[in-house]
């Protein structure tokens, strides 16, 4: 972490203020990683939030305002305004600054952003792999990076002293720095991130259905495992909108896998195949075991439980 040392950029614009960019505000507070810091977000009253509870040095009521000077550019809004707030900005760009975002989805972002950067402005696109399912400005927090992956994926040309200047920016944020092509990214992601939310979304879904059936007996008395479906199943709809409407290739790649599983699992079941369950639940089993032996996934609530259990 920068721990109080110079800021590595003098002047941060973020553009969008809800759960990533408010996060990254308060590590940037913490680790003293930036010298002075603007904001902007597209309603009124998230402006007047923000600046409610001091989130941003100061918060400007245009996108060009905020960006004016700025040698780091943050694009924090949802996926499918990132190519319309990058047209805006533009023209207001300071020569030489970095235009990066943190969208889930990286293909279509770089297709929609890509052409608006100006001849000289570079463009470092991010993706930090934290969140919850809370939104807006008042979400935020400073430790919501530490020891959480943030991919950096690089485009055709990006200039490599720019591209480390942002790793380390992130790696000043408490985040693990790894670099990924786009199109790795958006597979990797619709396995680890994007399928798993459709499904939580789903379940959800058919639970409430259910419940106007059995009287609210599903929701009063669901155990933590569909209690931790309906959080995920809480995101915010907007930007889970976006990210499947831009991922759509590597999603329905995923989803189609999902299917067939689930089709094999569903038949195992009707024809009282135990062995095939069996086996599955096994497999699956020492997939979870090797990620916390890994080590990486130690703050997992049941972390000591499952090491006691051996
Ligand atoms: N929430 C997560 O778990 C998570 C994790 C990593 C990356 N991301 C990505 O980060 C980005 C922001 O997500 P978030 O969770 O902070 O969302 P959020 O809903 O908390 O905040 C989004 C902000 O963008 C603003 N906004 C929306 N459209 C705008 C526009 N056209 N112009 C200006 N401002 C606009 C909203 O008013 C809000 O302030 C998204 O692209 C998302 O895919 C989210
Ligand atoms: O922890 C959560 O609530 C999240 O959904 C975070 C999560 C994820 O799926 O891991 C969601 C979207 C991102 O782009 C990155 C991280």
């Amino acid at each position: 972490m920068s721990g109080g040392g110079a800021p590595i950029y003098n002047r941060v614009a973020l553009i969008g203020l809800g759960l990533i960019a408010s996060s990254m505000y308060w590590a940037m507070k913490r680790g003293g990683v930036a010298g002075h810091v603007t904001g902007y977000a597209r309603s009124e009253e998230t402006r007047e939030t923000a600046r409610r509870i001091g989130l941003c040095d100061t918060v400007c009521d245009s996108a060009e305002d905020a960006v004016a000077g700025a040698d780091l550019v943050v694009l924090a809004v949802p996926v499918g305004a990132m190519g319309t707030v990058a047209e805006a900005i533009a023209p207001h760009l300071a020569p030489g600054a970095t235009v990066t975002d943190v969208g889930s989805v990286k293909k279509e972002v770089i297709a929609a952003v890509g052409p608006h950067i100006p001849e000289g402005v570079h463009f470092v696109p991010g993706h930090p792999l934290a969140g919850t399912e809370h939104s807006g400005p008042e979400s935020g927090f400073s430790t919501l990076f530490d020891n959480r992956w943030c991919l950096i994926v690089p485009v055709a040309g990006s200039d490599p002293d720019a591209v480390a200047r942002l790793t380390g920016f992130w790696q000043a944020l408490g985040a693990l720095t790894d670099e990924m092509d786009a199109e790795h990214h958006d597979l990797v992601l619709a396995v680890t991130s994007h399928t798993p939310h459709l499904i939580a979304y789903t379940m959800v879904g058919v639970a409430d259905d259910l419940r106007r059936v059995t009287d609210s007996e599903v929701i009063k008395y669901s155990a933590a495992g569909f209690r931790d479906f309906t959080r995920i199943a809480a995101s915010d709809p907007t930007m889970w909108r976006d990210v499947f409407l831009t991922n759509k290739e590597a999603t329905l790649e995923i989803l189609g896998r999902f299917t067939e599983e689930l089709f094999a699992l569903q038949r195992a079941i009707r024809k009282g195949d135990g062995e095939h369950l069996h086996a599955y639940f096994t497999r699956t089993r020492a997939i979870r075991r090797g990620i916390i032996e890994a080590g990486q996934d130690t703050d997992a609530p049941d972390f000591g439980r499952v090491k006691m259990d051996r």
